[in-house]
């Protein structure tokens, strides 16, 4: 029979007071030897309390019964009841997991989707599966190089018995460059021409920044060939006007008020070699936002582009073929090939990762590979067109003098037909302190280390810059005078 007492608004019942009878009951006697445990699978007083008002003891009900609840109070009004013991395995699965995916289906599966399944491993050879193989002719290429890709049943020709001729073949156009504008950049190092490139296989804008300052001594001539690019200097059109082509950069000498001669057609025959003069310093450089921009001392990027444009500016001596006369200087020549390949090839965002895993203990080939990429992922093609373009490492013109430490760089520049006659070493500047003198290292500057020049910046061109800043734009400069810039 119910039994209902009113007490202070809790409708009590039987089951309350038989638990006020266990509660307030003799305790069985403790057992000798053993002391009470506090979390026992059920602690009436506790259990009592909860039920009368859960409000009150919740945290005493969380803190003895429920470990794995952080802060009882965050649950505000969870229902205690629900509550099951955690599994251990559950729990597990919750926890937050690092984990590396590849971003590209396994290869048997990507072939399946173009309906080519079967088809792996039939053809002999490398070189067979490069001409064939349409994943590297798809997806692999850059959007501008899948626009411009024909596709062709007979576009190519079997290259073994059982090459797969059926198929159709993804063959993409012939690597095109053009220099679509140049200028003169004064740099800590002297003058150079930067040239900016734009190809047919992907969207980036490759440079050039040719060392070359003998192109300002218009009166006297260069014993060396100018490095002018041919895309450049071409006649781009009938109607092009004077003033467009010297505002792309076609022109001769040194530009100025009173001096603007545009360049004439480089003549594809004229490949003038002295072997007197040593081949020009080349260096093909993979960009590194971090090394150059924001000076980042993981890498020494930005040493080596200071250090590239630093070498190719130096005055070049040439041995008199008499005693009697001396030597003759030229100045510097040869160019560095600055590629958009950041973090080799993998791009910004995967390089800032890399960093990541590098800082967790792994090296920057291992970083690149959890991340799916391979350890370098760049080309030379585009390289290669470039240098041709300048009439560099052709083989009827001059050969290179390339600047690397890295093999690989070499053998595929040499596969992409760029006669290099010699590989010079970039040793790091900080070995070559160490090289030395122990104690240069030790008081080395690091502050700006891998920028450009590495010191203060001053000349003509900023003076200019700078003047104009202050009387059109207002900046907060004080002016020096004509005399106290000369
Ligand atoms: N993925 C990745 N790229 C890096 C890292 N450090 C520098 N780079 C990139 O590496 C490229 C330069 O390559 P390096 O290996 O330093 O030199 P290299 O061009 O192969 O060889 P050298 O001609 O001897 O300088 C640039 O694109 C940098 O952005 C890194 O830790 N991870």
């Amino acid at each position: 029979m119910p039994f209902h007492h009113e007490l202070g608004g809790v409708e009590d019942t039987l089951s309350d007071l038989a638990l006020l009878d266990l509660l307030t009951g003799p305790m069985p006697p403790p057992v000798k030897g053993r002391y009470r445990r506090r979390d026992e699978d059920l602690d009436p007083l506790m259990l009592a309390a909860a039920a009368a008002s859960p409000h009150i003891t919740r945290n005493h009900y969380a803190h003895d019964f429920f470990p794995g609840v952080e802060d009882p109070r965050k649950e505000s009004s969870y229902d205690w009841t629900n509550w099951k013991p955690e599994d251990p395995t559950e729990r597990q699965e919750r926890r937050p997991r690092l984990k590396y995916e590849s971003r590209q289906a396994p290869r048997s599966q990507r072939l399946k989707k173009l309906g080519l399944e079967g088809q792996e491993g039939k053809e002999n050879g490398t070189k067979a599966r490069e001409v064939t193989d349409p994943l590297r002719r798809a997806e692999n290429l850059p959007p501008a190089a899948q626009r411009d890709a024909h596709v062709s049943p007979q576009a190519a020709p079997p290259t073994s018995s059982t090459s797969t001729t059926s198929l159709p073949t993804q063959v993409t156009a012939p690597l095109e460059v053009k220099c679509m504008a140049r200028t003169r950049v004064p740099t800590p190092h002297g003058p150079v021409f930067l040239h900016l490139y734009h190809n047919n296989h992907d969207n980036k804008e490759h440079l050039a920044i040719v060392v070359d300052p003998a192109q300002f001594q218009e009166d006297s001539p260069s014993l060396a060939p100018p490095i002018r690019s041919r895309s450049l200097d071409a006649v781009w059109s009938e109607d092009e006007t004077e003033m467009e082509r010297i505002t792309r950069g076609a022109y001769v000498g040194r530009l100025s008020a009173t001096s603007q001669k545009s360049s004439s057609p480089v003549d594809p025959q004229t490949n003038i070699t002295t072997d007197a003069i040593p081949s020009p310093l080349v260096r093909i450089h993979s960009e590194c936002f971090t090394g150059e921009t924001i000076g980042s001392m993981r890498c020494d990027c930005g040493e080596q582009l200071d250090e590239a444009i630093r070498q190719i500016s130096q005055p070049i001596s040439i041995p008199s073929s008499s005693i009697s006369t001396p030597p003759t200087t030229i100045p510097g020549r040869g160019a560095v090939i600055y590629l958009r390949q950041e973090g080799r090839g993998i791009g910004l965002l995967s390089k800032i990762r890399a960093y990541n895993l590098q800082d967790l203990g792994h090296d920057t080939v291992t970083a690149n590979i959890m991340l799916g990429h391979k350890a370098d992922e760049r080309g030379y093609e585009i390289a290669g067109a470039i240098l041709r373009d300048l009439g560099l490492g052709t083989k009827t013109g001059e050969g290179i003098r390339l600047l690397t430490n890295n093999p690989d760089k070499v053998q595929a520049l040499e596969k992409e037909g760029i006669r290099i006659v010699e590989r010079v070493m970039m040793l790091p500047r900080s070995w070559q302190c160490r090289q030395s003198d122990q104690l240069v290292v030790k008081n080395s500057k690091e502050v700006g280390a891998t920028m450009i020049g590495g010191g203060a910046v001053y000349g003509e061109d900023l003076d200019k810059y700078l003047r104009t800043k202050v009387l059109r734009m207002g900046h907060m400069l004080p002016l020096l005078s004509e005399e106290d810039l000369l």
